[in-house]
């Protein structure tokens, strides 16, 4: 591609050489430039990438990118200044892959807890509508059928529009993606078009990353503040942040609410362990979820797919055969009649919710026993509220390791204890072994009783020290049931 129609959508400070040239790829990362490539030097958390301007050019890169032009210059590579290089790489990216975004629909998804959930229930219900479709989450990504491994829960700007160009390319009508804050922050989407958004909740996460809950609340906010005319922002009245959300926004903005008036609004009929009746917009539907927080999720979805000009009817017959996403709430039943569940909770207001939704089926009878830990260099401060919020609705709780990577686990799992008093600390144990943990947990636990395995869901390993092992919680808990 010429890199000046590589260009068109982005206002250069200054261009330094041709910009007639053919480029073949565009990269952030020096150690993967090819020849004719352009090389956009980002300035990250851990280095910048103008120190590896030179590396670049040696392995062949054509043209440069970059906020701050280097003082020497290599004769015929073309040195493009923008003020933004985050901004303009995705501008870049998604001219390189052809504009895919205007080929599809393309949603968003965005908010402290839910992001996976409503995104993969949009993909699962769109398919069933018939639709081709893609998908962009923590868990995988999709084109269609094909399963593509995600190691972020919004890949980098290159890998992102290299997946969404590949997504149009087989004739996607829709897809669903999440957006992180760290994604937001980033620019990781900039140049994407946006057919709609959707907010599900803000409390406290990544503090590491954003530093003040305002930062990471305007991280958010500027996805929907980049909204074009024309597009939908559907947010959620229930949650104090969700109109804050939407200020500033130019889309269409609807509402969604289990207790307010809205534009989309549920009520519980009945629940139990199977499932749960709803009212949605006044016709009931039988659902596969239970939690109070699910159906603010199943809400955003069906608003989503109303918004997409499907048929309530049709959505609704379609919501009721959706099945849980992998590792949220997922149960795993012994034969001795325990129940285990599974669940990647891993803020305090996901272990607050997922414990609500458990005793709401469970209605007093049984014990819940709680394994928890937390991760290793991520959000310090949520570490004592974890564990407070673990306890306040458990009976027993163990705390253990999840994903310690570069930290001592003990040290976080002091970190945790330090937000209990000494008689809360009475029905706490640690154990740093998550497998011992988990078997602990299944020895004190009784018929009727629940046992919640929180934080790693679907992940199949445990990060230590830069080393991914295989470790699974259902699996290692289906070992134990029946071993
Ligand atoms: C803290 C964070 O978000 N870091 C992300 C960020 O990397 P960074 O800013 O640290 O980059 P850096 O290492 O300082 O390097 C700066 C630049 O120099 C380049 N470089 C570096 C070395 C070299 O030899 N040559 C070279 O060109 C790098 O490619 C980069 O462009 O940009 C990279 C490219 O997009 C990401 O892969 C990386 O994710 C790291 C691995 C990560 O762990 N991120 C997590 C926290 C994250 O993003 N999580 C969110 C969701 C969290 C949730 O679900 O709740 C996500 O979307 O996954
Ligand atoms: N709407 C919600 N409100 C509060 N908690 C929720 C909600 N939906 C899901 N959860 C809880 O949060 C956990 C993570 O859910 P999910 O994976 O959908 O969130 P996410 O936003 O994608 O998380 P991540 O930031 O890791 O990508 C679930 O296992 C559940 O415990
Ligand atoms: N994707 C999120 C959640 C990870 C959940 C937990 N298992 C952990 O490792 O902290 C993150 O990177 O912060
Ligand atoms: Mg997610």
């Amino acid at each position: 591609m010429i890199l000046k129609d590589l260009l068109k959508d982005i206002c250069p400070v200054c261009i330094e050489g041709n910009d007639c040239i053919d480029i073949t790829g565009v990269n952030i990362d020096s150690r993967r430039i090819e020849k004719g490539h352009l090389f956009a030097a980002i300035k990250g958390t851990q280095t910048d990438g103008h120190r590896y301007i030179g590396k670049a050019i040696e392995l062949g890169a054509a043209a440069i990118l970059c906020e701050n032009m280097p003082e020497q210059k290599v004769e015929g590579v073309t040195y493009i200044k923008v003020n933004s290089t985050e901004e303009a790489t995705g501008m870049a990216a998604t001219a390189f892959y052809g504009n895919p975004t205007e080929k599809f629909k393309l949603v968003g998804v965005t908010g402290t807890n839910g992001k996976t959930t409503i995104a993969t229930l949009l993909y699962n219900m769109f398919r069933k509508l018939g639709y081709k479709c893609g998908l962009l989450s923590t868990v995988c990504n999709y084109i269609e059928d094909e399963a593509i491994p995600a190691s972020h829960t919004t890949p980098d700007p290159i890998e992102l529009n290299r997946l969404l160009g590949k997504m149009a390319d087989s004739g996607c009508e829709y897809v669903f993606m999440e957006c992180s804050s760290h994604a937001i922050a980033q620019k990781r989407i900039s140049g994407l078009k946006f057919a709609g958004g959707i907010f599900t909740n803000l409390t406290r996460d990544h503090m590491d990353y954003h530093k003040t809950f305002e930062n990471y609340r305007n991280a958010k906010k500027e996805f929907f503040d980049n909204l074009p005319k024309g597009a939908f922002a559907i947010t959620n009245a229930d949650d104090k942040n969700g109109m804050v959300m939407v200020q500033n926004c130019k889309a269409d903005v609807k509402t969604y609410s289990t207790r307010a008036m809205a534009d989309f609004k549920a009520k519980i009929l009945e629940c139990h362990f199977e499932g749960m009746y709803l009212e949605i917009d006044g016709k009931e539907v039988g659902v596969q979820f239970i939690g109070k927080f699910n159906v603010s999720n199943l809400l955003a979805v069906y608003g989503a797919a109303i918004m997409l000009k499907q048929k309530a009817e049709d959505i609704l017959v379609v919501m009721s055969t959706l099945k849980s996403v992998s590792g949220r709430l997922e149960p795993v039943h012994s034969p001795t009649g325990v129940t285990a569940i599974v669940d990647y909770a891993h803020t305090p207001d996901a272990i607050e919710n997922v414990l609500k939704a458990i005793h709401e089926v469970m209605n007093g009878k049984g014990q819940i026993i709680t394994v928890c830990g937390a991760g290793g260099n991520r959000d310090k401060g949520k570490r004592p509220l974890m564990a407070q919020e673990a306890v306040k609705q458990s009976d027993k709780v163990i705390i253990t390791s999840d994903n310690p990577r570069f930290e001592e686990p003990q040290d976080i799992i002091n970190d945790m204890l330090a937000g209990l008093d000494k008689a809360q600390m009475k029905n706490v144990l640690s154990i740093a072994d998550r497998k011992e943990a988990i078997r602990t947990a299944y020895m004190l636990a009784q018929k009727g009783d629940v046992i919640l395995i929180a934080g790693k869901g679907h992940e199949n390993y445990q990060e230590i020290k830069g080393v991914k092992h295989h470790f699974d919680d259902k699996e290692v808990i289906m070992e134990i049931m029946n071993g």
